[in-house]
């Protein structure tokens, strides 16, 4: 049984993480920690996770960047490994994870879906064969209108992948208003979307002469980013310091 420490238990993610653990006959959540305690939960909430005393495996994190540096302290004190999900991370943000990663096991993914941890592969090869032909990339999300963070980690993270099977050679650019100017080849261009409910979609577009290849993924409910993160939390719960990834989850390593 992995015993779950739910961050940001009061949140859409959380909630939704709530329900799908209730039917898991393997996983439960012990404790949460939310600065919100407007819901009824079957656990114990706590709004200050240095008050938290109820002892867990694991933390699942669904909450904002701005509450990642006291939960990994936290975490470090007592030991506990971390599935980080929060997009819009700093750069400070990401040092601290990477730091911490030395004395903790965290899995840090923008995305905890199947479908997008298998498009993060298939773009390599697209980007490799198409740019070589001189094909443009520019990668489109579309989010819900309670969303803050701009672009989603996953276009950054989509951008990240195909940068790094590009010898890292590529800038990217979120806003064409400022110049008058033709793109650069050497550029990834990234576009948010906001509106109504749209759970997420993420479209990779690799457009040359004429002939356009579109990589398209959507969720059709946050449900696949919770059982994402319940598999990731029991793969984390049993291993040591280091930092991972639902790569390693997908593979059992
Ligand atoms: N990796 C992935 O697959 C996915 C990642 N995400 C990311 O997860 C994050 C959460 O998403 P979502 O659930 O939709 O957001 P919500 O805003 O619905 O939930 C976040 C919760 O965290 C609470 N919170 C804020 N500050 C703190 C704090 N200091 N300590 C504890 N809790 C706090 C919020 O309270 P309050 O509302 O009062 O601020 C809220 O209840 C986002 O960064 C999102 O981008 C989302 C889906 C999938
Ligand atoms: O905020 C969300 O909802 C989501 N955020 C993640 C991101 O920023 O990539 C993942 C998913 O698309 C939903």
């Amino acid at each position: 049984m992995t015993r779950i420490i739910m961050h940001g238990c009061n949140g859409k993610m959380g909630q939704v993480i709530s329900k799908i653990v209730e039917e898991d006959n393997d996983a439960s959540i012990v404790a949460g920690i939310d600065i919100s305690d407007h819901i009824d939960n079957p656990y114990p909430v706590f709004t200050d996770i240095n008050t938290l005393d109820v002892e867990g495996d694991v933390i699942i994190d669904f909450s904002t960047a701005k509450a990642v540096p006291s939960l990994i302290d936290y975490a470090k004190s007592r030991k506990i490994p971390v599935v980080l999900c929060t997009t819009g991370l700093n750069d400070e943000q990401i040092n601290l994870v990477n730091e911490a990663s030395k004395e903790i096991a965290i899995l840090l993914s923008a995305n905890m879906s199947l479908g997008v941890n298998l498009i993060l592969n298939l773009v390599k090869k697209a980007a490799q064969t198409l740019t070589s032909a001189n094909f443009d990339i520019e990668i489109i999300e579309k989010h819900h209108n309670q969303k803050i963070d701009a672009p989603s980690g996953t276009a950054l993270a989509i951008a990240d992948s195909i940068n790094a099977s590009l010898n890292n050679e590529y800038s990217y650019t979120y806003d064409r208003s400022k110049e008058r100017v033709k793109r650069d080849s050497k550029e990834i261009g990234i576009h948010a979307v906001r509106g109504g409910t749209i759970v997420g979609e993420h479209s990779i577009i690799f457009a040359g002469k004429d002939e356009i290849v579109e990589l398209n993924h959507s969720a059709l409910s946050k449900d696949i980013f919770a059982v994402g993160a319940v598999n990731a939390a029991k793969f984390l719960s049993q291993k040591s310091e280091g930092m991972y990834d639902m790569q390693n989850v997908i593979e059992g390593n």
